[in-house]
């Protein structure tokens, strides 16, 4: 299989946890006889420096005519007091909404190795296994006004929604229960917003379209303290964009970390863009401690989603799995025992796994 693959790395770790997708990208394609082709460009913080803006024109072009996208990261404090139209962020927000792709698929999917990693008691996360479906192209992200008053003491945000945008990202997200475990939870803030209110009425509509899945409403405050208090509650939680962005992260916990968590970026047809849901980790980077696991299972979601390349795509899940197993592990992960080694070790640790897996064993898909 011929692919064209963009490459945005970004800021920060952004930059060494992709060439850690690219290496295990290069070996899949060797071991499978597939050809990716691989374009870099700049986005965020990088291009700012390089071209005055954080998403540059050919940017655009190059992820319009690709057949899917990497990214890093983007972000940093070197651009922390630039004014907010043209921090790095504004360029993941340009290519998100560009490209329209209005659906950001979440799996947290625990793996056991890790499982005295996270802070959290192991029997309340063991087996957790949740996809967070958040909408992502619209919301307080994207309204207008967004703006400091001319006074200085008035600011406003502006929470937009159209109901096309609700209904095709519930519909995802129905569609995504049935091919998993029929059961969906829709996370609002419906005692307080207009917009929840019309995002509960919808998925109430929706659900009659597919009765065979169950439907519970909870409330976004609520739903956070359940998230870590009883994770097995959870199959597909469908929610609005800033809660989804505020819900993953907490979710990652139950995996140990948050340089675990993979995501697809996509639309109901046409490119998808995958990234780790981290940021540009300041703290860590250049210090080549970065976990690249998100990083290298959002390949993996490239290559089942974008590329329909399931067992290519079930190998870097094992691969994954096999590390941890073997006990390697980045300083983010509190393992107990077994060995701590940097993102290039650890990369390494995959390519190894990968080049030794004789038989794919099925370990399930990341996400439906
Ligand atoms: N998708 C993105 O590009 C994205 C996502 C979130 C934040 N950001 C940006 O990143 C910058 C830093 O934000 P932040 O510090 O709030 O969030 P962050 O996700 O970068 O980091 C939060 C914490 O998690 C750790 N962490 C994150 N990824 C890790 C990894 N792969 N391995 C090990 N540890 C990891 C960091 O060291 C840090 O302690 C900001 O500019 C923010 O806007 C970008
Ligand atoms: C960097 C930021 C704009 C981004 C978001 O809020 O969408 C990030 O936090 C994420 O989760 O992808
Ligand atoms: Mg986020």
């Amino acid at each position: 299989m011929d692919k064209q693959i963009i490459l945005l790395p970004g800021d920060g770790v952004g930059k060494e946890i992709m060439e850690s997708a690219k290496r295990v990208l290069n070996t899949i394609s060797s071991e499978f006889g597939h050809s990716f082709t691989f374009h870099q460009h700049e986005i965020g913080g990088d291009a700012i420096d390089q071209s005055g803006t954080p998403l540059p024109e050919d940017t655009i072009k190059a992820c319009q005519h690709a057949d899917a996208i990497l990214l890093g990261a983007v972000g940093g404090e070197k651009w922390d007091s630039l004014p907010a139209y043209l921090r790095p962020e504004k360029g993941l927000l340009g290519i998100r909404k560009t490209l329209g792709l209005f659906a950001n698929l979440r799996p947290v999917k625990g793996f056991s190795p890790l499982l005295d990693a996270s802070p959290l008691k192991e029997e309340v996360i063991k087996g957790s296994d949740i996809l967070i479906i958040r909408e992502l192209t619209g919301g307080l992200y994207f309204g207008k006004p967004s703006e400091r008053r001319e006074d200085g003491e008035v600011v406003v945000d502006t929470l937009y929604y159209q109901r096309n945008e609700m209904e095709r990202i519930i519909d995802k997200a129905f569609q995504s229960a049935q091919l998993r475990n029929n059961h969906l939870t829709s996370v609002d803030k419906a005692n307080v917003l207009e917009s929840s209110r019309m995002w509960r009425e919808i998925v109430d509509e929706k659900s009659k379209d597919y009765p065979d899945v169950t439907v519970e409403h909870l409330l976004v405050d609520a739903a956070a303290m359940k998230l870590i208090t009883q994770p097995d509650q959870f199959d597909v939680l469908v929610t609005e964009n800033l809660f989804g962005d505020i819900l993953s992260d907490e979710a990652s916990v139950l995996t140990g970390s948050l340089g675990m968590l993979p995501s697809a970026s996509i639309r109901s047809d046409g490119v998808g863009l995958y990234e780790p849901v981290h940021g540009s980790a300041p703290d860590i980077a250049g210090k080549g401690i970065a976990n690249p696991l998100g990083m290298i299972l959002s390949a993996a979601l490239m290559l089942r989603h974008s590329f329909g390349l399931e067992k290519e795509a079930l190998e870097i899940e094992e691969a994954v799995s096999q590390c941890l197993e073997q006990g390697y592990h980045t300083p983010d992960l509190h393992m107990k025992g077994g060995q701590e080694v940097g993102t290039k070790e650890m990369t390494e640790m995959v390519i190894d796994n990968l080049t030794t897996n004789s038989v794919c064993e099925q370990i399930g898909t990341m996400y439906a």
